[in-house]
């Protein structure tokens, strides 16, 4: 999926947000709140893990877009944009995975 078709996807997740939740499952995952959404992005998570793990290629591919829809509704859900999300990978560009780490801001709460 290019860059432009990731965009798109985020941008019709964002239009959803008030759609009739009858007709749009976007709609009615982001009715539900930010848990529900959650809860489906880890559900849908797990689902791809099993695949990677079976070896099964073409059923991890599916699973895979299953996250990553599902990633972009949680983010959607709580009010975290795409381009936020990229702007931190392209922080991250050029350092190592190890400084980064160390790097990251401690969980709230
Ligand atoms: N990429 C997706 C996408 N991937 C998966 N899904 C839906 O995610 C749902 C969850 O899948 P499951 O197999 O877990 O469904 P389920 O078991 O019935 O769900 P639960 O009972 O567990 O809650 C299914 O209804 C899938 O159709 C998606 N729904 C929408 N999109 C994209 O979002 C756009 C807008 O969709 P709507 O909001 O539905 O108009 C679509 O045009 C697509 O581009």
């Amino acid at each position: 999926m290019s860059r432009d078709a990731l965009d798109r996807l985020a941008a019709t997740i964002a239009a959803r947000r008030g759609a009739d939740p009858d007709t749009s499952w976007t709609a009615r995952l982001l009715a539900a709140g930010p848990e529900k959404a959650a809860r489906k992005f880890a559900e849908e998570a797990t689902e791809a893990v099993i695949e990677a793990v079976r070896g099964d290629r073409a059923r991890l591919t599916s699973e895979a877009a299953d996250v990553m829809y599902h990633l972009l509704v949680m983010l959607a859900a709580c009010d975290v944009t795409l381009d936020e999300v990229l702007e931190e990978l392209a922080r991250r560009e050029g350092t190592s995975g190890i400084a980064e780490k160390a790097a990251r801001p401690a969980p709230e709460g």
